[in-house]
Formats: structure tokens, C-alpha cells, sequence
């Protein structure tokens, strides 16, 4: 038989006569009249107080990834079920941001004149104007810091090394905001090495000096062997590690740092698998020493093994593109590079313009003790980028997503060049696609259709993939933009050739890849970027779109979408970009 329930019965609150003052640990059904509700309800009632002690708890904590208020919630649907990380809330970025705009010059920032100079003259010396970006002046001042090297001298712990987590939008110049204070930590150590041998001199002389007045001292110096080398040479023995996880960006980072050896003088080499080994020995193992290594983790664990001594005396590692670097193909192997550094280590430099969940616990749980420089607007695409879709199943397309792509890329090479007001200018159009396999298809009929196209992939050799990247990574010369035109300056500017046949386009190029070229890679001359896939993640959204707008220039997508794709996400990621938000 069906037991009938009891009904509840009405409770006076016990402090009902007094007034009501508000009491500590106050629950939020404190002081109303309540009912009794039986166990099951007030089992219900306890996990409610539990729950709001446990939000009031979490306020009080330090704001690290705590979304505080209403209009800190992401706005979206689609894409929330992709991620689920706001790194900062709102509030915190708009305060942040505020610092940051009172940091004006690279002056600002306690570098080294002689790195400024660098930046000013080699890296960055076809600009007229150069002021530091956000990322670089909230990572510089950090990296500065000599508070973690006086923690390590004090304990002795092996790991005891600072950690950074820098983790800035796409475009934003984390390559400089890294390398310039590694480069200034690497200078000031050489001119502390350089006094110390100067006394080292002053007292060996007067020893000698007591030793010639000492006629009865007869002693022998011990020979030199020929294999003793000598404790200050870095030859093999690097200060700073940069590891990249393709050949390509070692290719691109190696040549920023060897720049601005021009003007600073340290001496640096990029090694990769596309290298040989003699030339990878000789630019290593260089009699001069080689203060900073650009390289690959699997590169450099493999001349681990056979040289352990090359990591004996880092200092500084960093992981650029870390979401690569330790996700499962790279973390056991970058983890082990940076254990066997870990004696001599000062500094880990983590570097991401993404930082994934799993990325993020892992940190948690691997380096507790990471700081976490996040930029207001990371997981953003800038303003200056708009995103249009093309729906491949309208007329005349009918869903033949490789003839929409074409049609797209002849428009977009069709029309006036918006960027320079010039139409004598080669466009450069970056087209992802998903799978590697139709990087090579899709090439094959863009060529077909009269369109200079290429495709770089994980199969296209390595060799190739540097001199296709080539054009598409120069900085655009821009009129005006460029202050002393370097000797060997060839202009991006080509005159526009007359068709020679009506289905040919002529004055653009085309690049079709997959993953590969959208991480890191830093497309200077690409204004346009096709989506022929609607990205698999929102992750790969930002990487694929932050292609464009790097360093204030425009840029135009367009994202493919057919009856089987989320046009839901796409528009997501396009309203968020419209009101300059993170995507994640
Ligand atoms: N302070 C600056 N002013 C102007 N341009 C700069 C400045 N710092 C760096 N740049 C230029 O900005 C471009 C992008 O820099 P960089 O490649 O370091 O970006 P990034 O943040 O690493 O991007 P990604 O996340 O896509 O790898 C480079 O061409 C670089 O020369």
C-alpha cells in the first residue's frame, strides 16, 4: 500500500523575537520562518549551505580563473562545450590592462641599453616607431626579476628554479618578450664573468709577484691537459634553451635572436632535424662557445644522450608554443630536457597564445609554483580581423566546397588591395584545411583553376617548407613603415603583370596547409585566410585566424560552412570577435 505522505509542519525560527542582527557563518535560511522539512529535504538544505559556503570560500581566494559576476560569463553555447577556461575574469583584465597602458617605452621596462639598441636598430629596425606591446611589457618586467635566482642560492634543492607561464594572444610579440630578457640576463652574467677574471688577474700577478721575492719556493703549475676545457667556455654547454616544436620555427626564432647579435654581441645558432649533422656539431660544438640554442625537443634529447654535458650549463629553457610542447607527442621528452637541466636552471619559461584545460591542470599539477603572466586580451582575435562565412550548399557552389574556395580566392585577388591602397601588390591568401591529405588536393585544383597555389604539410619536405614560407612570413614593407631598407631589401611590391591568359590570376598566392602553418608561424604578409574546414576546436580558430592582424594590420576571413558544419560555432566565434572577447 502507498504510504501517505506526512505533511510538513510550520517551525517557528528560533530567533524570531529578536532583531535581526546579522551573525557570522550566517546560513541562507537564517532568521525566516521556516519549515521542517523532513530528512530528505534537509539533506537538500545542508548540500545548499555546503554550496554557498563553498562560493562565499571562493571568493575570498585570490582571483586566478574565478569567473566573478554576470558579466564575466562567457556568452556562448556552442563553444563552451569546446573549453571551459577564462583565464581572467573581466574585471581583472580591464585593471591589468590599465598598468599596462602606463608603461610607454622599452626604457620602462630596466633593460640593458645595449638591448634596447638591438630591438631599435636590428629587430625591429624597419619600423619608425617602436613601443613595447602588452605582452612584452607585462613578461619583461617579470623576467627581470632576480628574486627567484637569490631563492635558489638560499635553498638547495635541485628544482628550485622560477617558473613563468607566459600566455599572450597571437601576434602579440611573446618571441621578443622572452629573448630580450634572456639576452640581457646572459650579457650581465658575462660582465660579472669578465670583472671576476680581472681580479682573478690582479691576484694571480701579485702571487707571482710574492713568489719571485721568495727565492726558496720552487713550484710547478700543473699542466694544462689538452682536453680540459675551460670552466667559462660554452662551447656544447649553451646558457638558454629555446625549444620550438617544428623545424620551421626554429628557423624563424633562430633568426630573430641572431639579429640582434649584431648590435648585443652573444653568440647563438638554430639547430633542426632539416640541418645536417655535421652542420648541427659544428654550430654546437663551435670553439667559440654558443651562448643560446634554438632547437626542437626531440633534436636536443636525442645529442643528450650521446653529450650530456650540452645541458649542464642552461639557465634559461624556454618552451615556446607550449600547448604543443607538452601535449602527449612532446611532453615526456620536453619534461626530460628540462629535468636534466634542472641543476643549473634559473628560469622556465612556458609560452602559449593558447592555453587549453589540460594544459592548465597539468601546469597546475607539475609546476604549482608557476606564474602566470596573462595578457588582457588572450584568447582574443583582434578587432582589426573580420570574418565573413560562405554557405557552400547555395547557388552556384551547390555544395562543392573546393569550387567555393576557388571562387573566394579569385574574388579576393580580383579586388582592389585594401590594405596599402595599392593594387601593385602581391596578396598572399593562407587557406587551412583540416586534414593534411587535402592540402595536396586542394592545390592541385586551385593550379587547375589558374590560382598560384602551394601546399605545406607534414609530408612536403623540408627543404621546401622554408623557402614556400618565405613570402608569405616577410614583413610587409608598407610605405612609410620602413625606415632604413636593409642592403639585400628586395621589394615586396611587384609591378601588376598583364594576364597572359583570361584564367590565370595573376599577383596572388595561395597557401594551403593544415596545423602546421598556423601555430607560431609569423605570416606578416597575409592579409586574407580562408577557413575551407570550419576548425575542429576554438583553439584552432585563434591559431588559424590569428594569422592575420598581427601587429595592427587588417585582415580579412572567410570560413566555409555547409549543411553538415556548426554554423552555430561559427557565428559564435564571429560575434566574439566583434566585441573584441575571448573566443574560450
Ligand atoms: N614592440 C613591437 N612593436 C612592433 N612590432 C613588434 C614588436 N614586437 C614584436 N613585433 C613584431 O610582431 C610580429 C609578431 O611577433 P611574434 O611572432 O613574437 O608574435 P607571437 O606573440 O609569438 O605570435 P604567435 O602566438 O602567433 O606565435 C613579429 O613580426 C615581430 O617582429
Amino acid at each position: 500500500m502507498k504510504q501517505k505522505r506526512r505533511p510538513a509542519r510550520m517551525l517557528l525560527a528560533d530567533d524570531v523575537s529578536k532583531s535581526p542582527k546579522k551573525k557570522e557563518n550566517e546560513s541562507p535560511f537564517a532568521g525566516m520562518n521556516r519549515i521542517d522539512p523532513g530528512p530528505r529535504l534537509r539533506a537538500i538544505q545542508d548540500k545548499a549551505i555546503t554550496r554557498a559556503a563553498k562560493v562565499e570560500e571562493e571568493q575570498k581566494r585570490p582571483a586566478k580563473y574565478v569567473v566573478k559576476n554576470k558579466d564575466d560569463r562567457p556568452l556562448f553555447h556552442a563553444l563552451k562545450m569546446q573549453t571551459a577556461l577564462a583565464p581572467l575574469s573581466y574585471s581583472a583584465r580591464t585593471s591589468l590592462q590599465e598598468k599596462l597602458d602606463k608603461i610607454e617605452t622599452f626604457e620602462q621596462l630596466n633593460l640593458r641599453a645595449d638591448v634596447i639598441d638591438a630591438v631599435r636598430n636590428q629587430a625591429l629596425g624597419y619600423l619608425e616607431y617602436i613601443d613595447p606591446t602588452p605582452a612584452q611589457k607585462l613578461a619583461i618586467p617579470a623576467l627581470l626579476s632576480r628574486k627567484g635566482e637569490m631563492q635558489k642560492s638560499k635553498k638547495t634543492g635541485e628544482n628550485n628554479y622560477d617558473k613563468f607561464l607566459l600566455a599572450a594572444e597571437t601576434g602579440s610579440g611573446k618571441t621578443l618578450a622572452y629573448l630580450l630578457p634572456i639576452i640581457h640576463h646572459i650579457k650581465n652574467h658575462e660582465d660579472l664573468e669578465k670583472a671576476e677574471a680581472i681580479v682573478q688577474a690582479e691576484q694571480k700577478a701579485k702571487t707571482q709577484e710574492r713568489r719571485k721575492h721568495d727565492e726558496h719556493v720552487f713550484e710547478v703549475e700543473p699542466p694544462k691537459l689538452a682536453d680540459q676545457q675551460d670552466p667559462e667556455s660554452t662551447t656544447g654547454r649553451p646558457r638558454a634553451l629555446i625549444l620550438l616544436p617544428s623545424s620551421e620555427l626554429v628557423d624563424q626564432i633562430s633568426k630573430v635572436a641572431k639579429i640582434m647579435a649584431h648590435t648585443v654581441k652573444y653568440r647563438t645558432a638554430g639547430i633542426s632535424s632539416s640541418n645536417t649533422p655535421t652542420v648541427i656539431r659544428s654550430r654546437l660544438f663551435n670553439p667559440k662557445g654558443v651562448d643560446i640554442i634554438v632547437s626542437t625537443p626531440h633534436l636536443i634529447s636525442s645529442i643528450a644522450e650521446k653529450e650530456p654535458h650540452i645541458l649542464s650549463k642552461v639557465n634559461y629553457i624556454v618552451a615556446d608554443e607550449a600547448d604543443s610542447l607538452f601535449d602527449r607527442s612532446f611532453r615526456d621528452t620536453t619534461l626530460g630536457i628540462i629535468d636534466r637541466a634542472a641543476p643549473s636552471l634559473k628560469q622556465l619559461i612556458l609560452c602559449s597564445a593558447t592555453i587549453p584545460v589540460n594544459l592548465d591542470k597539468f601546469i597546475d599539477n607539475r609546476f604549482p609554483m608557476m606564474k602566470r603572466l596573462v595578457t588582457p586580451k588572450l584568447h582574443s582575435v583582434p578587432r582589426r580581423v573580420q570574418l565573413g562565412m560562405v554557405d557552400i550548399d547555395k547557388q552556384p557552389y551547390q555544395g562543392n566546397r573546393t569550387l567555393a574556395c576557388a571562387d573566394v580566392i579569385w574574388q579576393l585577388g580580383k579586388a582592389e588591395h585594401d590594405d596599402t591602397g595599392s593594387h601593385h601588390t602581391v596578396k598572399h591568401i593562407i587557406c587551412f584545411v583540416n586534414e593534411r591529405e587535402k592540402a595536396e588536393e586542394l592545390a592541385t585544383f586551385l593550379i587547375s583553376k589558374g590560382v598560384d597555389a602551394t601546399a605545406l604539410t607534414r609530408d612536403t619536405t623540408e627543404a621546401r617548407r622554408g623557402s614556400i614560407l618565405e613570402s608569405f612570413t616577410s614583413p610587409s614593407r608598407v610605405e612609410g613603415e620602413i625606415k632604413n631598407k636593409p642592403k639585400d631589401f628586395l621589394p615586396f611590391e611587384l609591378p601588376i603583370q598583364q594576364s597572359t591568359s583570361p584564367k590565370q590570376l595573376n599577383n596572388t598566392k595561395v597557401l594551403v596547409t593544415t596545423d602546421l602553418g598556423s601555430r607560431g608561424i609569423d605570416t606578416l604578409a597575409v592579409r586574407h585566410a580562408i577557413l575551407y574546414d570550419v576548425p575542429h576546436t576554438s583553439i584552432d580558430f585563434i591559431h588559424r585566424l590569428g594569422r592575420l592582424g598581427r601587429m595592427n594590420r587588417r585582415g580579412r576571413a572567410v570560413v566555409l560552412v555547409g549543411s553538415k558544419d556548426r554554423k552555430d560555432i561559427v557565428r559564435e566565434v564571429r560575434d566574439a570577435m566583434y566585441r573584441g572577447q575571448a573566443l574560450i
